[in-house]
């Protein structure tokens, strides 16, 4: 017997007035898989997110989450079956505190505070972020409030998360860390797509890696074959 894999998107469009953003995308994603979404500026991986989290309903094609036909839901819908997501511009609510942050998360599945609040403590140790939980989240550094957004995603309880620019403008000890962090990620059974530019970030971590060029997804394969395969390099990893 074969499992149907944790996330199936079949030849997915996505279209804003006449432009195409996503063109006849498909791939999969297994139980604790990581899949690194790279491609330049403007090639749909953001636009990619938002279908998948249920922020835009697809102009066509399927996504299937454990099986079930999911797109076009709302992103609570999203959250609540399973899939997380953080923001390449950082959404957190700046006067609240980074505990009451993460707390918003958990009350997705809990609505009592205090279980809430003993979820939300958890996640800001695993981030390590444990030590700023009583700060306005308005106070962190941007690397921060970064980290403050995934604790959030988590606290939602994820089977998948995905991870927009969390490695952006990080130093290289920095981006070690953040690759870590994905590892232990996945080392509690959720999968993850990354978005990422910082390809020192993903190259060591991900199953695989797929590429988007003008919205259509010209490669998907190991780190190592995408580092050498001719279309990438023309596209996107020679500039
Ligand atoms: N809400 C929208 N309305 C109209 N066009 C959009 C919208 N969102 C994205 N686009 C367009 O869709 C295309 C894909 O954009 P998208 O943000 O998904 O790319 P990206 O790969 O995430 O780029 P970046 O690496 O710069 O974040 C672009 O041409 C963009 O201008």
């Amino acid at each position: 017997m074969t499992h149907a894999p944790l996330l199936a998107v079949e030849g997915l469009h996505m279209m804003f007035g006449g432009l195409v953003a996503n063109r006849d995308i498909s791939f999969s994603v297994g139980e604790g898989q990581i899949i690194g979404l790279i491609g330049p500026n403007g090639a749909g991986k953001t636009t990619l997110f938002n279908c998948l989290a249920g922020y835009y309903r697809p102009s066509a094609g399927t996504i299937r989450f454990n099986g079930v036909a999911v797109g076009g839901q709302t992103p609570e819908e999203a959250a609540r079956r399973g899939i997380a997501r953080t923001f390449q511009i950082v959404r957190i609510f700046p006067e609240m505190t980074v505990l009451e942050n993460v707390m918003v998360g958990a009350m997705l599945r809990t609505k009592k505070v205090a279980a809430a609040r003993a979820a939300a403590e958890n996640e800001l140790v695993f981030i390590g972020l444990d030590h700023r939980s009583d700060v306005k989240a308005a106070q962190l550094t941007v690397s921060e409030q970064k980290r403050l957004e995934v604790a959030r995603a988590l606290a939602t309880h994820p089977r998948l998360i995905l991870l927009d620019e969390v490695m952006a403008g990080l130093t290289p000890t920095e981006v070690r860390e953040a690759s870590q962090m994905v590892v232990r990620i996945r080392d509690r059974g959720i999968s993850s797509i990354i978005v990422e530019h910082v390809m020192e970030g993903i190259m060591p971590i991900s199953n695989r890696i797929i590429v988007l060029d003008a919205g259509v997804k010209i490669a998907e394969d190991a780190p190592a074959a995408i580092a050498r395969n001719p279309a990438v390099i023309a596209a996107y990893l020679g500039e």
